[in-house]
C-alpha cells in the first residue's frame, strides 16, 4: 500500500480553502500512485479553531464539507482527515445528541465514511484547551483498510507512554490498547506546535514507541503559523525497529510518499518512494540537529503566516539601531521580502549618532525602505505642555513619553499606509516589564516576545552567518533604551545571562525562589526578579500576541492573574 503523508498549512476557519487544498494534494498524491492520503489533526478547520467550535453554523459547514466534498474525493483515493464531529460517540449508533463534539480521525474510502477514531486524550495544559470543546473517545478500535488494521491516533494520544516518560498523565494509553486489539501500525495525525527542542523530543519519543510495540509509526503534523502558535510539520515515518524511514521538511508544506507492505507473513515494512517534496535520511542517520536556525525559521514562518492570514502584505519596524529592532527587521525582511518592510528611525536628543547610523546601515543591508522622523519637536512640545513652568523635571513619565511618541508615529503610518506594526520587545524585557505601555508595546505582532535576550544575540549572529547584515557595532554595544543620557539596560536589570537563567527557571521550569537561589544566585536578586515578573502581568495582558518558540511562553500558555499577591 502506498501512503502519502500530507503536511498541510490550513487557515483556521477557512473550510472552503482547506478543502480545496486537501483536494489538490489528494489529486497530486493519487497521480503519484498513492492508495491512502493522510492529513493532519482538524485539517478541515485548521488547529486550534478555539471558540469557533462553539458555533453551530461553523460545525454545520464542516459537516457539509465532509459529506459533499471529502467523501466524494475518496472515490479516487482513500483519505484520513481530521475534523470535529458532532453527535453520539463512535459506535453508539444514531447521531442523536448533537451537543457532544469529538476531535476525530475519519477514514473515507470509495466515496463514504469507512472508519472513525475519536481522540482519547484531550490536552488541557499549557496552550491547549481541548476539554473546553471535546469529549474524549469512549473506545479505541483499529480501523480496517484492505488487509491492514490501522491504529488511528490523534496527536496527544501518543504522548502518554509510561515507559518513555516514567509517568502517565492519563489513565489510558491509546497506542497500547490499539496494538493489543490488533493494529498493524500506528497512524498519528497531529497539530503539534513547535518550541525549541520539540523536534528532537518528538522524534525520540516516536522511535521509542515503534520499538516498544514493534509497529511502524506514521506521524503527520500540521505546519504554519496560527496566531501565537507555529507548527513545524516535520512529519515522519518510523519502521517497527525505530528507524526513521522518511522525514518531511520542517516549516514547509510537503507531501511524503512511502510504500508499506508485508512479504509473505513477515513484519510490515516501510520504504520511501520517489521524490516529491521530501527528504530521506540514510538508514540509522542522526536526527536533525536542532540549532538556532530552527528558531529563525519558526519566526519567519510565524510572521509570514500572521500577515498572510490576517490580510496584510507589509510590515513596519521602529529601528533604534539596537539589537532587538535589528533582528525583528531582518526576520520581517526574510518573511515578507525586503520590498514589503519599512524601517522607521525616530531619533531624539538622547539618540547617539552611532545608533542613528546603525539603523540606516541595517536598512541598507537588508534592502528595506527607510525613513527618519526626528521626535525632538513633538517631545519638546509635550514637555512644555505637561510641566507647569514649562521646564522638564526628567522623571520616568517624561522618559516614557518618547517611547509613546514613537508608538503613535508607527501606528499613524500603519493606519495611513496599511503596514502592520511589529513590536520588538524580547521575552526578558516582557518578563520584567522593561517596556512602555502604549509606547514601544504599540503594535500588532510581538515577534520576539518569547525569545530571551541571550537568544536574540544568537539569532543576530545567525542572521550575520554569511555576511554582515546587522552591523557589528549593534552586537557589541551595551543594550540601551536611550530614554535619558547614558542610560543602559544594566542600570535597571541584572546582566542578561543571569536574568535569562533565572527567568527560565521561574517561567519554564516553574521553580520556586529557593530552588532558583540554590542554583547559585543571590536570593535577594532572585526574589526581586520574581517580584517584577509577577507584577508585570498587567503589561503582558495588554501586549500584542507574541510568537511562541520556547516550552513556556507568556500569553495563552501561562494564564496568570493580574490582581493577586503572594501570601
Ligand atoms: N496592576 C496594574 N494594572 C494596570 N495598570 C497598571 C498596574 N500597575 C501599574 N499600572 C500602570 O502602568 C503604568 C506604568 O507602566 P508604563 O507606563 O509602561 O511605565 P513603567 O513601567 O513605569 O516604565 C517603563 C520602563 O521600561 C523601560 N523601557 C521603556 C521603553 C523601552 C525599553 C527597552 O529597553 O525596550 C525599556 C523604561 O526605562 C522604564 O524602566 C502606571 O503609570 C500605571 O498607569
Ligand atoms: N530612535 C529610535 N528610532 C526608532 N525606533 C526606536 C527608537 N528608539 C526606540 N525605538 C523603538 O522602540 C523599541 C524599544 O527600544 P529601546 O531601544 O528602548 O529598547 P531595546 O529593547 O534595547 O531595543 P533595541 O535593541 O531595538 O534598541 C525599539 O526596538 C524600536 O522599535
Ligand atoms: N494537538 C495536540 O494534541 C497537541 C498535544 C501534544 N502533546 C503536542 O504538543 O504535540
Amino acid at each position: 500500500m502506498r501512503v502519502a503523508m500530507a503536511q498541510l498549512n490550513p487557515t483556521i476557519g477557512d473550510i472552503g480553502g482547506n478543502v480545496t487544498k486537501i483536494r489538490q494534494v489528494a489529486v497530486k498524491a493519487c497521480r503519484a500512485g498513492a492508495d491512502l492520503v493522510v492529513f493532519p489533526e482538524l485539517a478541515v478547520t485548521g488547529y486550534p479553531p478555539r471558540d469557533l467550535l462553539c458555533r453551530r453554523d461553523f460545525l454545520q459547514r464542516v459537516e457539509r464539507a465532509l459529506a459533499e466534498e471529502i467523501a466524494p474525493m475518496s472515490r479516487e483515493v482513500a483519505l484520513v482527515v481530521g475534523a470535529p464531529v458532532r453527535g453520539a460517540a463512535q459506535g453508539d449508533g444514531e447521531n442523536t445528541d448533537r451537543d457532544f463534539l469529538y476531535n476525530a480521525a475519519l477514514l473515507y474510502t470509495e466515496g463514504k465514511l469507512a472508519g472513525r477514531q475519536d481522540k482519547s486524550l484531550l490536552p488541557n495544559y499549557d496552550v491547549f484547551d481541548e476539554s473546553r470543546y471535546f469529549k474524549p473517545a469512549g473506545q479505541r478500535t483499529p480501523v480496517p483498510l484492505g488487509e491492514l488494521n490501522l491504529g488511528l491516533t490523534i496527536c496527544e494520544d501518543i504522548w502518554n507512554d509510561k515507559d518513555y516518560w516514567n509517568r502517565q498523565l492519563y489513565e489510558v494509553d491509546p497506542v497500547e490498547e490499539l496494538v493489543a486489539r490488533g493494529a498493524d501500525l500506528v497512524l498519528n495525525i497531529s497539530a503539534s506546535p513547535y518550541h525549541y527542542g520539540k523536534i528532537g523530543l518528538r522524534l525520540d519519543m516516536l522511535r521509542s514507541i515503534a520499538r516498544k510495540h514493534h509497529r511502524p509509526v506514521i506521524y503527520v503534523n500540521q505546519i504554519g503559523g496560527n496566531d501565537e502558535l507555529i507548527f513545524d510539520g516535520t512529519s515522519l515515518a518510523v519502521d517497527a525497529g525505530g528507524e526513521v524511514v522518511c522525514l518531511a521538511a520542517s516549516f514547509e508544506e510537503g507531501l511524503v510518499l512511502l510504500e508499506m507492505g508485508r512479504e509473505r507473513s513477515g513484519p510490515l515494512f516501510l520504504e520511501p518512494v520517489g521524490k516529491i517534496d521530501f527528504q530521506v535520511p540514510g538508514a540509522g542517520s542522526a536526527l536533525p540537529r536542532e540549532d538556532i536556525s530552527y528558531v529563525y525559521r519558526a519566526l519567519v514562518l510565524g510572521i509570514r503566516d500572521y500577515l498572510r492570514k490576517t490580510g496584510f502584505q507589509k510590515a513596519l519596524v521602529g529601528l533604534s539601531g539596537g539589537i532587538d529592532s535589528s533582528v525583528t527587521a531582518a526576520l520581517a525582511a526574510a518573511a515578507l521580502g525586503p520590498e514589503n518592510v519599512l524601517g522607521v528611525s525616530m531619533p531624539s536628543r538622547y539618540s547617539s549618532p552611532g545608533s542613528r547610523s546603525d539603523a540606516r546601515i541595517l536598512a541598507e543591508n537588508l534592502g528595506i525602505a527607510f525613513r527618519e522622523i526626528p521626535i525632538e519637536g513633538m517631545f519638546s512640545a509635550f514637555l512644555k505642555a505637561m510641566n507647569r513652568d514649562g521646564s522638564p523635571c526628567g522623571d520616568l513619565a517624561e522618559e516614557n513619553i518618547q517611547a509613546r511618541i514613537r508608538g503613535n508615529i508607527l501606528m499613524f503610518i500603519s493606519n495611513r499606509e496599511g503596514y502592520l506594526t511589529l513590536t520588538t520587545g524580547n521575552k526578558s524585557e516582557m518578563a520584567v516589564g522593561y517596556c512602555t505601555l502604549y509606547g514601544d508595546m504599540s503594535g500588532g505582532l510581538a515577534v520576539l516576545a518569547d525569545v530571551p535576550k541571550v537568544m536574540v544575540y544568537q539569532l543576530a549572529r545567525y542572521i550575520n552567518r554569511e555576511r554582515e547584515i546587522i552591523p557589528e557595532s549593534v552586537l557589541v554595544k551595551p543594550p540601551s533604551a536611550e530614554l535619558r543620557p547614558n542610560q543602559v539596560d544594566q542600570d535597571s536589570l541584572p546582566p542578561y545571562e543571569v536574568l535569562d537563567t533565572i527567568l527560565q527557571a521561574y517561567i519554564e521550569e516553574e521553580k520556586s525562589a529557593e530552588e532558583i537561589a540554590a542554583l547559585g544566585f543571590d536570593p535577594a536578586l532572585v526574589r526581586e526578579v520574581i517580584r517584577r515578573v509577577d507584577r508585570a502581568e498587567y503589561k503582558r495582558r495588554q501586549a500584542a500576541p507574541g510568537l511562541r518558540v520556547t516550552a513556556r511562553a507568556f500569553g495563552m500558555g501561562r494564564r496568570m492573574p493580574i490582581a493577586w499577591r503572594a501570601g
